[in-house]
């Protein structure tokens, strides 16, 4: 059996080419010697003494080879990290493998006691860690040649099954996949699974089937949840505050409103027990009057005309409307001096169209729980404006960075280039302009990256600077299995990033990515969904997880009181399925796009498809889409859904009532 074997040499002088690498040829020549018809090798590469670099590699080196050596950076200085970087990576340990190569060492050299080899299993493939210097490595493997061909059969042969392991390096959990699983079907093997194609990987080498377990849509959901972060807590003045936000600390009233006993009407301040009658109108007060403390009191007999908010004056306890009361006579400027306040069915009563002290609101209490919305309608800005505070504590919102990919891709939304007819082959982007609108309406900022080719380095570097200014990106294409799609591999070998499912069980959007990446300027991740290059696709899982993320980190939860937390960032209904049958998918559930709407009559919400060509690449089946019809898997008892039958709709936009 012909083995495939990688070769890594760790050695930071050598990457730079400071220095020649001589264990690698030298492992190579001493396998090729031993023979030829027996190990193949099939990867070589030389590293620096970089752990994430050198568990990156094993990582995606033990999906194809049977065989690692990785010589270098097992001495004991501190930039040796070899064995920290592939230690956590083995399903298994080989210790006796390992005390093999030291003991046999040891009768050459004692300074063989200076090195940690270590020997081990990932999955079906064994690792060797063994000392960088040509001399070592050679001494050290020809040790255990004799036994490796048969670990390497032991290790493979455990039929039927796979181990996968954490990107991290963190052995999450041992896990068995049916081999014969088909491609599409859901795997439980959720939060573990190996890495993606190498990026300089030639096309004829990546891996055939994808790394990245297919994860039920509420786990995927529950991942987001669990690396997202609240964004900062910012103080803004009321002019800076936008709609959508979320208040992050109570808002107390700094003094009462109104701060003087007002009048609710226009009309005439009395005594309430002087009752109707003919009086003597002293004076005129209209709203915005100075403080009347000090000034004489009201007697019997008298009245003072008020306008709405207008203070009432001292001694006066009741308001009569102008409606109320007639002219008896005035001066010759036209100044009324006598009124007459009309008897009426109702007695004039104490408190009788006046506002006390803090009627609306009283200082020193809560006017709005942290938690709050500010919405749109204009009531919490009113109440906050209202309340006597400068500033007010709210989650920032998230700024998300947005980028197209595809050499395909044309922009749009490049006022500078002129508008031209489409080159054979080519597509407009309809993705990104989509998802700058959707994000706008939930009150993100956006930064617009543009169509970014399909490129490894432009993708690494267009990323990475955009998330020093932002708090996490969305982009479309390359996630999935095609030799340009590049996100994953960039995402975790280029920015050191973590991806937490790289495919979920639903129709469309199978291929949704979801990481997150270390920032290089402070200690909270960034986020990045890599979404399907498919226009649906995409935005059906920005709807579906990006949506009740960003929710999440602007504050949507600080007040949470339901158990269910999905209902609050991504609320559904139960609505009739008013439309013709649909043949359910028989292996992923589907989420087709609906038109949700509120039936009077019946009071019953209704929903029906927006059309039906619910292909993933037709755009316009998203049109007037305000729901997702979340279908569930077909099987022969239920092969369809049909009319009538009630089914549980994701709320997506306005429901129409
Ligand atoms: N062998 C396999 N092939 C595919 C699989 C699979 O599991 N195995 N999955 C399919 C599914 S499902 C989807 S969804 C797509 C996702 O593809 P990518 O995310 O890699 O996206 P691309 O390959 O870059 O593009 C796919 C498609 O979308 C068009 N596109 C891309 N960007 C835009 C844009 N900004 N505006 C408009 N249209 C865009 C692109 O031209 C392609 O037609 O993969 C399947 N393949
Ligand atoms: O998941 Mo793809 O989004 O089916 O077309
Ligand atoms: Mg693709």
């Amino acid at each position: 059996m012909v083995v495939e074997v990688g070769i890594l040499t760790v050695s930071t002088q050598c990457s730079k080419g400071a220095a020649n690498d001589t264990s690698g040829p030298a492992l190579e020549a001493l396998l090729c010697q031993e023979d030829k018809q027996q190990w193949r090798i099939c990867e070589r590469k030389i590293v620096p003494d970089d752990k994430q670099q050198i568990s990156a590699i094993v990582s995606a080196w033990s999906l194809r080879c049977r065989l690692i050596i990785v010589s270098g950076g097992t001495g004991i200085s501190p930039s040796d990290v070899t064995i920290e970087a592939i230690e956590p990576l083995f399903t298994k340990r080989l210790p006796a493998l390992a005390t093999a190569m030291v003991v046999g060492s040891l009768t050459i050299t004692p300074f063989a006691a200076l090195s940690q080899v270590a020997a081990g299993v990932i999955g079906q493939t064994v690792v060797l860690a063994v000392p960088g210097s040509k001399k070592g490595s050679v001494e050290n493997v020809q040790q255990v040649l004799k036994v490796l061909p048969h670990a390497v059969d032991t290790a493979a042969a455990t039929e039927g099954t796979r181990h996968l392991h954490a990107p991290s390096g963190k052995v999450k959990s041992k896990v068995a996949c049916n081999c014969s699983r088909p491609e599409d079907q859901e795997d439980q093997n959720i939060g573990v699974h190996g890495l993606s194609n190498d990026l300089g990987i030639s096309v004829s080498r990546r891996a055939r089937r994808s790394p990245y377990p297919m994860i039920p849509v509420a786990k995927a959901l529950q991942l987001v949840l669990d690396h997202v972060k609240l964004l900062p807590i910012k103080r803004l003045l009321l002019n800076q505050i936008s709609y959508g936000q979320i208040l992050a600390e109570d808002v107390i009233a700094q003094e009462n409103v109104p701060g003087y006993p007002a009048s609710i009407m226009d009309g005439y301040a009395m005594i309430a027990a002087d009752g109707p009658g003919v009086f003597a109108v002293r004076s005129a007060l209209t709203a915005g009057s100075a403080n009347l403390e000090g000034s004489e009191m009201l007697k019997s007999g008298e009245v003072v005309r008020v306008a709405t908010g207008a203070p009432i004056p001292p001694g006066a306890d009741a308001v009569v409307m102008v409606e109320d009361t007639e002219l008896v006579t005035s001066d010759a400027n036209g100044e009324e001096q006598q009124v007459r306040i009309l008897a009426s069915k109702e007695p004039i009563v104490q408190g009788q169209n006046i506002r006390p002290i803090g009627h609306d609101l009283r200082a020193e209490t809560v006017v709005l729980r942290a938690g709050t919305q500010i919405s749109e309608i204009g009531g919490e800005i009113g109440t906050m404006a209202i309340s006597g505070n400068k500033e007010f504590a709210v989650y920032a919102m998230p700024r998300i960075a947005v980028m197209s990919t595809g050499d395909e891709v044309v922009d749009v939304l490049n006022t500078s280039q002129p508008h031209s007819s489409l080159a054979y082959g080519c597509i407009r982007d309809s993705n990104r302009p989509a998802l700058l609108a959707a994000l706008h309406a939930l009150g993100c900022q956006t930064m617009d990256l543009g169509v970014v080719r399909d490129d490894p380095d432009l993708l690494s570097h267009t990323i990475r600077s955009s998330l020093q200014s932002c708090d996490g990106l969305i982009s479309t294409g390359g996630v999935s299995m095609g030799e340009r799609d590049w996100l994953k591999p960039v995402v975790e070998q280029r920015l050191g990033g973590t991806i937490h499912f790289g495919r979920v069980a639903m129709k469309p959007s199978k291929p949704t990515t979801f990481a997150t990446v270390p920032s290089q300027s402070d200690s909270r991740d960034r986020f990045v969904f890599a979404l399907p290059g498919n226009p649906v696709s995409a935005l059906v899982a920005f709807h579906m997880f990006v949506a009740p993320a960003l929710r999440m980190i602007s504050g949507y939860l600080i007040d949470n009181t339901v158990a269910d937390v999905t209902s609050k960032l991504r609320p559904s209904v139960q609505a009739e399925f008013i439309d013709q049958s649909v043949q359910l998918d028989r292996v992923r559930p589907e989420y087709i796009r609906g038109v949700l709407a509120w039936d009077h009559e019946r009071k019953v919400w209704v929903v029906s498809m927006t059309d039906h060509k619910q292909q993933s690449s037709r755009i316009a089946s998203m049109q007037s889409a305000n729901a997702l019809i979340s279908l569930p898997i077909g099987t022969n008892e239920r092969p369809s859904i049909t009319t009538g039958e009630t089914v549980t709709v994701i709320v997506i936009g306005t429901p129409l009532i």
